[in-house]
Formats: structure tokens, sequence, C-alpha cells
């Protein structure tokens, strides 16, 4: 049964005054002894703070004396109460939201991170911690030892109501789907900011089973829209780092999303939490150093995202390794000496045999040439002149001359992935020759201008060519070996200055998060601060220990094996939602995804509950989704909405959407609103709006802090909204080639209000939501 503060009237019913006044005597004492607890609470994180703020003061004072290896002890010390502080500045908001009371009497307080008083007295559990599982997971029918579970609703530091669930097997309905329900409502009903928050203290149950689940294996998670597969995700990202700190504090965590909107989106979830070493990357992102662009045309993406260009790539590489048809005369000093094919072919097939990868196998084939050319010059000077000549030299005159340099480099020249990539997709003969299995057409379609910049179906081929290429820098010179080289030590020190903080940190009755990437980011040379998330993010070949991959249903058999390749471990969070796909290299089951990495070895778990879209919203998106025959799962939504929603065929399609935003505003007073439009009618539309709207105004391209958010299909994929208008439905399903995935996604965006503005006909399934606004204007 839940019972709070502000619902008795409703709720409980009490039969008589006097019962009624004992209630609430009963709440306000309740109440006030869980003020003065999380006072308590509050005081004790303030003293924390000032410890740390003492501690760090002191570690500074100490200054910059000492042996190397003191001063970065110091420093790592340094960081880590830096890091200490942040933590315990970012779980300030809300900082407790559950109550146990326990078959034994004992009671237990649940938040954001585990608190102890001075005498190592537990005061707060952190909710990862096995103990808190019962929060989550004990209901009427399983109690596991609970007797109440009573959600505090704070307002920052202030506590201003409190519900309880007493597990009682009276109050058995529903218990297992909904507890907790009006804090769960309370905070579904809150206006959106446009960054999505956490959803810590209201966790459901069969969420929490999936956040809980092993760290181990590849664990899918299906949901419709709005389920919480995000919420999951990112709520499983901070459990295991808890959970497995030990391990992935060396190797780290990364999550992966659809857009730089998307993550900007999610991105502040997991500070929140506590966790600030998560590696976050959109598609675009994965090949350090490269910004990838949208790949526009759907059929280039389905031919780059297919498995075969992993043979492509790996005769793209097999090309580059070249033999002439003709003998070459090559000048040393003032000698020459003679470059067979036959040499070259010898040589080449040396080098290949060492199984390196091209940059490095290099080294092989160039040894071999430069000592072939060095025994024939030998031979020639030690004819004509009559004396032995130094082998040394002769190596080293062999080795520097131009002639020798240039021939060695044409056959197999050193090449970052960029080049290699670039040059297939520009030279019909590279193209042509690395994709023998592709059609004349596919190839006029793959060809483009050499200074094209790449894109997002370009990344994978990018991370192949990497993979098969091998280290660039260390082939032309050292620096990079180097940097690992001199990485590598420090992370070893940093391992062991962990050891001693984790001491302290125990000493201080708190458990924190540092890892040794951040104490070695910060140890390398040089002044510059370099945290986990950096180095790993700087580094192609860093393999994390875990990786979440959220609107998983997008990539392409190409993104997952570059994926596979970041997490050799194979240890994966995927939530999608395979009927929402709408890349054009997606696929059409998880099956069909993972098979050719992991086979069947992974675990499909689902989410039924819809916390987002209102029914009347969901009813729509499914009516329209079904008309078009996409099979799409209909998860129970959670609320009723006071707006039906509304499609206005009209002429006037920007005149409507200002009315309509106009409405909107006013409806959902400072909440926020997404126009969603597809590419064709997109400049029109940011340009109506931002004219109108000019303050109120932003796109992915300039600002996404503002009110109004004007974004295409795939930008606002996984983003939710106050509001929502679609701009010309009909061009959402052209511009997916006809198919009503990005649609779908579109119409389940919004928490209260939806309109979709068509001037080019209104998609299937919508006519009971249809008004003609020619008639009469958008209401
Ligand atoms: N247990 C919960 N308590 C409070 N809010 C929740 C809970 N679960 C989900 N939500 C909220 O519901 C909304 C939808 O969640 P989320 O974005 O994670 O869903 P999704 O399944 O990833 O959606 P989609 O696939 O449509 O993008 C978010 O605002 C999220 O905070």
């Amino acid at each position: 049964m839940s019972t709070s503060r502000e619902d008795t009237s409703q709720q409980t019913n009490p039969e008589t005054t006097a019962d009624h006044q004992a209630y609430e005597r009963q709440l306000e004492e309740a109440l006030k002894h869980e003020r003065e607890y999380v006072d308590r609470l509050y005081g004790r994180l303030d003293e924390l703070r000032e410890e740390n703020r003492e501690k760090l003061a002191d570690v500074r004072r100490t200054g910059s004396s000492g042996s190397h290896q003191n001063r970065s002890e110091r420093d790592a010390y340094a960081t880590f109460y830096e890091d200490r502080l942040g933590q315990l500045d970012a779980v300030d908001n809300r900082l407790v939201f559950g109550r146990l009371d326990l078959d034994d009497a004992s009671t237990r307080y649940i938040g954001r991170i585990g608190l102890a008083d001075e005498n190592h007295e537990r005061l707060m559990v952190d909710w990862r911690a096995p103990e808190a599982g019962t929060f989550y997971q004990a209901t009427a029918f399983d109690r596991q030892g609970v007797q109440r579970r009573r959600h505090l609703i704070l307002e920052r530091r202030t506590l201003r109501n409190i519900e309880d669930d007493v597990l009682d097997p009276e109050f058995l309905e529903h218990e297992e789907v909904l507890h907790g329900e009006g804090a769960l409502l309370a905070a579904l009903n809150r206006k959106r900011t446009g960054r999505m928050t956490d959803i810590v203290a209201t966790i459901q149950a069969e969420q929490d089973r999936i956040i809980r689940a092993d760290l181990a294996g590849v664990h899918v998670v299906q949901g419709g829209p709005g389920t919480g597969k995000t919420a999951v995700a990112l709520h499983r990202a901070a459990y295991l780092l808890y959970t497995n700190r030990e391990r992935l504090q060396k190797s780290g965590v990364l999550v992966v999303g659809p857009s730089s909107s998307f993550m900007w989106y999610i991105e502040r979830v997991l500070p929140s939490l506590g966790e600030t070493g998560v590696v976050m990357s959109s598609l675009a992102t994965l090949y350090p150093g490269v910004r990838a662009v949208p790949e526009s045309d759907p059929r280039i993406g389905r031919l780059k995202g297919s498995l075969d260009m992993v043979a492509v790539i790996k005769k793209a590489v097999a090309d580059r390794q070249k033999v002439p048809q003709k003998v070459q005369t090559l000048s040393v000093d003032s000698s020459r000496v003679e470059l067979r094919p036959k040499q070259i072919k010898h040589a080449r097939e040396r080098a290949r045999a060492t199984g390196k990868p091209h940059n490095q196998a290099r080294e092989t084939f160039v040894k071999i040439l430069v000592q072939d050319l060095a025994d024939q010059l030998e031979k020639q000077l030690n004819e004509s002149s009559g004396n032995d000549m130094d082998r040394s030299y002769l190596l080293e005159d062999v080795r520097q001359a131009r002639d020798v340099r240039v021939a060695l480099n044409l056959a197999w020249m050193p090449m970052t992935a960029e080049t290699l990539v670039r040059d297939l997709l520009s030279k019909r003969h590279y193209l042509e020759s690395a994709g023998a299995h592709l059609s004349e057409d596919d190839v006029e379609a793959l060809l483009r201008p050499k200074d094209a910049p790449f894109t997002e179906s370009d990344v994978p081929l990018l991370d192949e060519a990497a993979e098969l290429l091998g280290d660039f820098e260390a082939a032309v010179g050292h620096t990079a070996a180097r940097a690992a080289a001199e990485r590598n030590s420090n992370l070893e020190n940093a391992t062991k200055t962990l050891e001693n903080v984790d001491a302290a940190l125990e000493e201080m009755g708190v458990n924190g998060v540092v890892t040794a990437e951040m104490l070695a980011g910060i140890n390398e040379t040089g002044a510059t601060r370099m945290t986990a998330a950096e180095a790993a993010n700087s580094d192609r070949t860093w393999a994390y220990g875990h990786v979440v991959v959220d609107e998983a249903q997008e990539l392409s058999p190409m993104q997952w094996r570059l994926l596979m390749r970041r997490c050799p471990m194979k240890s994966f969070t995927v939530v999608g939602d395979i009927a929402q796909a709408s890349a054009a290299a997606s696929s059409t089951s998880w099956g069909e995804a993972l098979e050719p990495f992991v086979e069947d070895r992974y675990r499909l778990d689902e989410l039924t509950v819809n916390y987002r879209t209102p029914s009347q919203i969901s009813e729509a998106a499914v009516s329209m989704a079904r008309a078009a025959g996409l099979e799409v799962s209909a998860p129970r939504a959670v609320r009723e909405g006071e707006w039906s929603p509304q499609v206005i065929a009209t002429d006037d399609v920007l005149g409507t959407l200002s009315r309509r935003l106009r409405q909107d505003l006013d409806a959902v007073a400072g909440g926020l609103v997404g126009v969603i439009v597809a590419q064709p009618e997109y400049d029109d539309v940011v340009r109506a709006v931002s004219e109108e709207f000019s303050d109120l105004t932003g796109t992915s391209e300039s600002a996404l802090e503002r009110q109004i958010l004007v974004l295409t299909p795939w930008e606002a994929k996984g983003l939710e909204f106050d509001t929502v208008v679609i701009v010309e439905p009909t061009s959402v399903v052209e511009a997916a080639y006809g198919t009503v995935g990005d649609l779908y996604v579109s119409m389940t965006r919004p928490t209260q209000r939806l309109a979709l503005i068509a001037s080019r006909g209104v998609p299937a399934g919508l006519e009971q939501w249809t008004t003609d606004g020619r008639e009469s204007p958008a209401h």
C-alpha cells in the first residue's frame, strides 16, 4: 500500500476524524524524524567535504620538492582529493531517497553513495550495494525481509514528502510493476530540461534486475519507446563500476550512442551518480581524431556497413604492397644498383610472412631489400677498388640514397588509415581492385572526391584499416611507441599509488571512485592533465572492460565489428528497439546483429512499461506504424495524458507551425519543445522558427540548451521533449526511403503533447486524430 503526506485524504480514507487526526499526527512525526535524519546525512556530507578540502590543502602545501616518485604520488593524492570533492558535490542534490525497515527491526537508508559516521557506523547504503537491492526488488509476494519501504522525496536538500509501501500481502496489486507510484509519477511528470536525469530513486523491479545482472557476457535489453532502456543502461554502467571497481577501473567503460545530440542529452546522468571516468562516444567519433558526418545515402551506408568490407579493406592494404613490372636502376652516391621485380616480390613475401601489420612489416621488407642492394654495391665496389668495403657504411649509404627511398616507398609506403580509406574511396582503380565483388553501380555510388569528409559509415572502415596497417607513427618515427611505453610504466606507478589511496578511502568511511588511469593520466609527462576517459578515447587500441551500446538497433555489422574489437572480453550491455531501426545497414533481429560475433551466447531481456509517452500518443504512434505494416511492440503506458495528439492537414505549414508553437509554449510553460523535420524542409523550418523565437531556438549545430529545438529524426533519436511538433510526416517517411520507423520514433518523443503538421498528405492510421486545418486553423 502506498501512503503519502499529500494524498492521505483520498487514499487512506480514515473513517473518523479522530483516526484522521491520529494519522496526520503520525505522519508529522515521521516527517520530523526523517528530516532530522536527512539533516544528519547532509551534516556528514559537509564534514567529509571539509576533511577533503583540508587534506587537499595539506597535499598542496607540501609543494613540488622530493623525488619524481614522491612528486607523482603527491599529485595523485591531490587529484584524488579533487575528484572526491567533485563526487561529493555531485551527489548533493537529493542525496538520500529511500529507507527500509527490516524484519530484524533494523533500518537502512539508501542513497547516492555510502556514508559512515566518524566511528564507522553506517549511516547510508550506496544504492548499488547488495544490501540496497531489496529497495528495488522487494514486493509483497517476495518481501525479502522488508517490512516497509519508504520513499523520501527531496527537493535538493529539503525533505518534501514521504511515501510508504507497506509490504503486506493484502496490498499486492501491481506491486511487482509499480511500487512507490507517487514518487514515480512525480518523477515522470517533471518538466524536461533537455538533459536526461537519473532515476535512482524510482528504479522499477524489472529494470533493477537488468541493472544488477552480472558483468560477463553480452546482455541485450529490448524494449519499446520510453521503457527506460537508456536510463537502465546508464544505471547499469554505474552499478558495474561500483561492483567491479577493481577490474573496470583499470580498463574503463565505454558508452556509445547514435548522435552527438544524444550524447549531449545523456552526458550528465553518470556524473550525477558519482561516476566521471566513463568514455562517451557517438558513432561519429569512435575513431580517434575523426569527427564523421552522417552518411546521407542509405545505399552507401548499406554497402559500407556490410561485412564484405572486411575483405575489401584487406585487399586495399595488400594492393599498397606493390611489385613494379620493370627493373629499376637506382643511384647510390656515384654508383648504380638494380632493383628487380623478383627481389621485391621475395621481400614482400617474407615481410607478409611476419604476420605483422603493414607499417610494421615494412621494416622487414626494407631490411631485406637494403641488404640485397648493399650486396650488389659491395660487389661492385670491391671489384673496382680491390678493397673490402665497410659493410655498415654501405648499408647506411643504400638506406639514405634518395632513389632507394623513393623506390621502396613506392613499393611499400607507410600509411595511415585515413590515407588508405580516402584513396580507396576516391580512386577508381583502387576501389575496383579491392572491391572485386562490387557492381559497376556500387563502385559509382561509393566513389567521391578526395577531399570529401569522412562519414559515419567510414568509421569502421578506418578502424579496420588501422588494424591491418598498424602504428604509423612508430613506422615513421618512434614517438608513439615511446609514449605508450611511458604510459604503461605510469600505469604501474598509478596502480601502486591507488593501493595507498584506497586505504585513505577506507579511513574516511566512504566509498569513492578513482581509477589507475586517472592517476596515470596525471602522471604523464608534461603539465597537461589527462583523465582516464581522455586517455582511452584517444587510443584506438584501448581494451575496455565493458561497453554499453544504446540505440543498438542502428548498428551496421561493420560497426558491431569495431565495437567487439574495443572489448575483447565481450562484456556488453546492448539496449535498443529492433522495430525503431532506421539506419540503412541495421539488422532486423538481435540474432542477425550479434551472431556473427558471439553466436547465440547473449542474454535477451525485455522491458515492458512505457514511462515517457502518455497512452493517447502511444496509441496514435502504434496505429500509424501498424497501418504501414511495421510490427511494433506496444509497451503499457504508465500515464494517461491531458492532451490527445493532433494531426493538422494544412496548406500553410509554417503559419500553422508558428501558431502551434505559441500554444505549446503556453501549455507547457517553461517546458521543452521539439520540432522534428526531415532534411528537405529542415532549413526553411529552422529559418522560420529562429526568426520568430530567436532567443529560444536551437539546433544540434547551434545550441542544444534552448527551449525549442529543431532536429532531424536521426538527431531526435533517444531524446524526449514535453511537446513535439512533427513537420511534414510524409517527408519524414520519404527521407527514410518509404519506411515509417523514423516517424514512429519521432512520434514517441513527447511526454505531454504531440502535433503533426502536414500539407502533403497524412500517413495511414492517423485518420482518427486528423483535423483539417484548411477549414479551421490549429487550435
Ligand atoms: N524507473 C523510472 N523512474 C523514473 N523515470 C523513469 C524510470 N524509467 C524510465 N524513466 C523515464 O522515462 C523516460 C524514458 O526513458 P528512456 O529514455 O531511458 O527510455 P528508452 O527506452 O531509452 O526510450 P527510446 O528507445 O524511446 O529512446 C525518461 O525520461 C526516463 O527518465
